[in-house]
């Protein structure tokens, strides 16, 4: 592997061909990347303009932004689900031209297969990778264990709250061990409350795994509390507006989000977003 450290079982030794790159360069790195759609009149609409941003292995990076301003589109190009139209992507070193197991993502809806169980499910990709059974199930009751699921391996999602789902989901991705861990509004769709345990446990799978993190939210106080970094992003095109390290120390403890420090970062944030949506017809 390359300098990635992980608190999982000793056992687990499956290599993807990528993630033979030594990573003293960032963990993903993105150069000028453009994105445009063609429109029914014939012209075309730019969603990115020249986006480059650098993510250190290990680092918890956050994107907010206006809606529409070409998050989910970023990350959907990091995970090769679409090619950007100019610029390159790169993770561990290796241009991203397709998915691939080097990129594990956990998406608002909730993805499981409904006809597998929460074992099944979070096995899924080490199955297709041929891992011996008895490896398996030990790397699937770690991660059952990180998300406090021990109980649940036998249910099937549909007996399993939207919480559950998203950590049978986190559990899933981070199993397979990915370079880099996408996750685009996991807790969107989630009641305040249960987001906000969710929030906690993130927290304490990442401090243990240090997966290098990619997390797009709407939210600021989620940004502030889960990121290393927060990259604030403007529309029209989508763009980098400020890049804000978080210096709040980890782990974050329960009333981070009553620091001063923590309001005045969400002050930043507010106003750089307040000029985004200030500059939108209805609002003048
Ligand atoms: N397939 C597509 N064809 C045309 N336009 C698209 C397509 N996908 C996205 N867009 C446009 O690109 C822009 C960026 O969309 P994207 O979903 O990435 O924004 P976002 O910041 O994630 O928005 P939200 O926070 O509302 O989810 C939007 O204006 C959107 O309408």
């Amino acid at each position: 592997m390359g300098t990635v450290t992980m608190n999982t079982p000793s056992s687990i030794d499956f290599q993807d061909p990528q993630d033979t790159v030594t990573c003293a360069s960032p963990r993903l790195q993105i150069r000028n990347v453009n994105l445009q759609f063609n429109t029914p009149g014939g012209g075309s609409f730019t969603a990115l303009g020249d986006v480059s941003l650098d993510v250190p292995d290990q680092q918890f990076a956050v994107i907010v932004g206006p809606s529409g301003c070409g998050k989910s589109s970023l990350l959907y190009l990091t995970a090769g689900l679409n090619e950007p139209t100019g610029g390159e992507i790169r993770v561990g070193g290796a241009r991203i031209t397709s998915p691939g197991a080097d990129r594990g993502m956990v998406f608002q809806g909730y993805t499981l297969f409904p006809w597998l169980t929460v074992r099944q499910n979070i096995e899924f990709g080490l199955k297709r990778r041929n891992m011996p059974a008895a490896q398996r199930r030990e790397v699937v009751d770690h991660y059952l264990a990180e998300v406090n699921l021990l109980g649940f391996a036998d249910n099937f999602p549909k007996q399993l709250s939207g919480g559950m789902m998203q950590r049978v989901a986190i559990a899933r991705a981070l199993a397979n061990d990915p370079q880099i861990l996408l996750m685009d509004e996991p807790f969107g769709a989630l009641d305040s409350q249960t987001r906000h345990q969710m929030q906690r446990l993130l927290l304490r799978v990442w401090e243990h795994s240090k997966k290098t993190v990619v997390f797009v939210t709407h939210d600021i106080d989620e940004a502030i509390l889960l990121g290393d970094r927060v990259f604030v992003m403007g529309a029209k095109p989508g763009r980098i507006r400020k890049v804000l390290d978080i210096p709040l120390e980890r782990p974050r403890h329960v009333g981070v989000e009553m620091e001063p420090e923590f309001i005045a970062l969400k002050r930043e944030i507010l106003d750089l977003l307040h000029d985004e949506i200030g500059d939108e017809p209805d609002n003048e």
